[in-house]
């Protein structure tokens, strides 16, 4: 379902008289649907360079990325766009949201946007709210004042609304509490059940041990270190 190969990547520091920094070559990847892999390795190493370039946030500089069958390195923009309402989900650290716009209708919303119809979109964002423990009565407010466990829950709720084929996760377990915690590990292990292909980035050993099937290294993919 993800598919990475041969990608490299340099950031060029144009504040900094253009300089070209390599930070990953010859990256390889590949996840089936069902399978939760966890990318590891040292701080720096690029763990979120990679996670974003198979979101289509970082240009590739080489290589394929395929999310089914589209190819996000080399896609044009509206392709990508509609790979990530349909196909590719991705539940980042914090939550970024359009201001005033209820809680409800954000965690709705990726439903919405793939046609499911007002009242079944507000039900699954309801139950899902409800299996997060928030509050029911912020679920009308806009969640731009809710604290950060709070926010980082919201966020947690709209990427698992809709059922992507495709995730990535980004310390979705940071920052929970023990019994929040486990239920984002339900959602992750539901998700892998019904036959999503997820890659994660998890500091927390524990839940990276209980979730995921395989590590991949990506400090095998600096450059100094690549064949
Ligand atoms: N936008 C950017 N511009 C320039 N360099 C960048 C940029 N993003 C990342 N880098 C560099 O790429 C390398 C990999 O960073 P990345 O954030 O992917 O590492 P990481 O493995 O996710 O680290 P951490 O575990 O600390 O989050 C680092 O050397 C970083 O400085």
């Amino acid at each position: 379902m993800i598919e990475v190969s041969g990608v490299a990547k340099s950031f060029v520091l144009h504040n900094q008289g253009s300089a070209v920094i390599p930070v990953m070559q010859g990256a390889d990847l590949a996840v089936a649907p069902g399978e939760c892999v966890a990318l590891v390795g040292a701080s720096g190493a690029g763990k979120s360079t990679l996670m974003r370039m198979i979101y289509g946030n970082y240009t590739a500089q080489a290589g394929r990325i395929m999310v089914g069958d589209v190819d996000v390195a080399s896609a044009p923009p509206r392709d990508v766009l509609a790979l990530r309402r349909e196909t590719l989900g991705y539940v980042s650290q914090f939550l970024r949201v359009v201001p005033r716009v209820p809680t409800i209708e954000v965690v709705a919303e990726p439903l919405r946007a793939v046609g499911v119809d007002a009242k079944q979109a507000e039900a699954r964002a309801k139950e899902l709210l409800a299996m997060l423990n928030i509050p029911e009565r912020l679920w009308s407010l806009s969640p731009t004042t809710f604290s950060g466990g709070e926010q980082q829950r919201v966020n947690i709720a709209r990427g698992f609304a809709h059922d992507y084929p495709a995730l990535l996760l980004d310390e979705p377990t940071a920052s929970l509490d023990a019994k929040n915690r486990s239920v984002v590990l339900e959602l992750i292990d539901r998700a892998k059940a019904r036959g999503a292909a997820i890659v994660g980035i998890f500091h927390d050993e524990a839940a990276r041990a209980q979730v995921c099937d395989r590590e991949v290294d990506v400090s095998a993919f600096t450059p100094e270190r690549a064949a």
